[in-house]
């Protein structure tokens, strides 16, 4: 335990990882078990099929233009709700069930983030030219501010931060989780920067678990299709966060029990670990 005392580490928990009453509430006792070892936890959140549902059952249809969620005015106030809304406060609820004290917050928080309008580029197949995908109110961190993430690291309180953010225009904005939880560990230089996903780790052609990873080993597998799909923007907000100074990525399976700490706290790990 003691190579993470003091530390911080930032567990991105997606909505995949979700629903699942007895997995929840054993992840909720591993950050707070991380928080009683004198490590510093940092839960950011994401929700995606949540918000999917809520927009379904409003007769709102889910659109996604590479991996990110087309978000116009009446959506935005969806995601904000269920993300900083109810998915944020079940985890804290969570948490808070097992003798801790987490704070449910959002990029607005303390001025903690504050985002732009998303600049998606893509390459049109046929014509070859380059365009700029207009995806409504989709952001990118710009600046972060680690004023109150610094300040409640010293206290007992566990920060569970949803990817909702404002931008200097006044809008709020809807940030892929992945993204918003690289920016924050790299803001902070994170010893460790955990994303709980819905397989073991990056796997290899054979399907086998790939245990460690380097910056260069991780470019090659993308280049030769091996990792593809929701994998590629997964991988690449690694390598982008240990190049902002993250010291360890890690990409592990949320559906096992107590992956958290069988990661951190056994020798062997329990995922794909990435280093530079
Ligand atoms: N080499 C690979 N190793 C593991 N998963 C991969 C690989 N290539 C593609 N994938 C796909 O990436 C998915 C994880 O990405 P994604 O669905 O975006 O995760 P999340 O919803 O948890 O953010 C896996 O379920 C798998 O289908
Ligand atoms: C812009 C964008 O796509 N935002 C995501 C935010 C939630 C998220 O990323 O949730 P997961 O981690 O569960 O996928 C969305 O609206 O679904």
């Amino acid at each position: 335990m003691q190579r993470y005392e003091g530390k911080t580490v930032v567990v991105k928990y997606g909505g995949h990882a979700m629903g699942d009453p007895a997995l929840g509430q054993a992840f909720a006792r591993d950050i707070a078990l991380l928080k009683q070892s004198k490590v510093n936890p940092i839960v950011v959140h994401g929700g995606g099929p949540q918000i999917a549902q809520m927009l379904k059952s409003l007769g709102i249809e889910s659109k996604f233009e590479g991996g990110l969620r087309v978000t116009d005015g009446r959506t935005m106030e969806i995601v904000e709700m269920v993300l900083a809304g109810s998915i944020n406060k079940e985890i804290v609820a969570l948490i808070n069930a097992e003798g801790e004290w987490a704070i449910g917050l959002c990029g607005k928080d303390g001025n903690m983030v504050f985002a732009k309008k998303a600049e998606k580029k893509v390459l049109d197949p046929t014509s070859n030219i380059e365009r700029v995908l207009d995806l409504g109110f989709v952001g990118e961190p710009v600046e972060i501010d680690r004023t109150l993430l610094d300040l409640l690291a010293r206290s007992e309180m566990i920060p569970v931060i949803a990817p909702v953010a404002p931008g200097r225009d006044g809008a709020t904005y809807n940030i892929n989780a992945d993204t918003f939880a690289g920016a924050i560990a790299g803001s902070l230089g994170a010893k460790r920067l955990l994303f709980l996903t819905d397989v073991p780790g990056v796997l290899d052609k054979n399907g086998q678990l790939m245990p460690e990873l380097t910056v260069r080993e991780a470019k090659a597998l993308i280049a030769e299709g091996t990792i593809s799909g929701g994998m590629i923007p997964k991988v690449e907000t690694c390598l982008e966060a240990l190049e902002n100074g993250v010291e360890g990525v890690v990409i592990l399976n949320g559906k096992t029990p107590h992956v958290v700490l069988v990661e951190l706290f056994t020798e062997y790990g329990a995922g794909t670990l990435i280093v530079r």
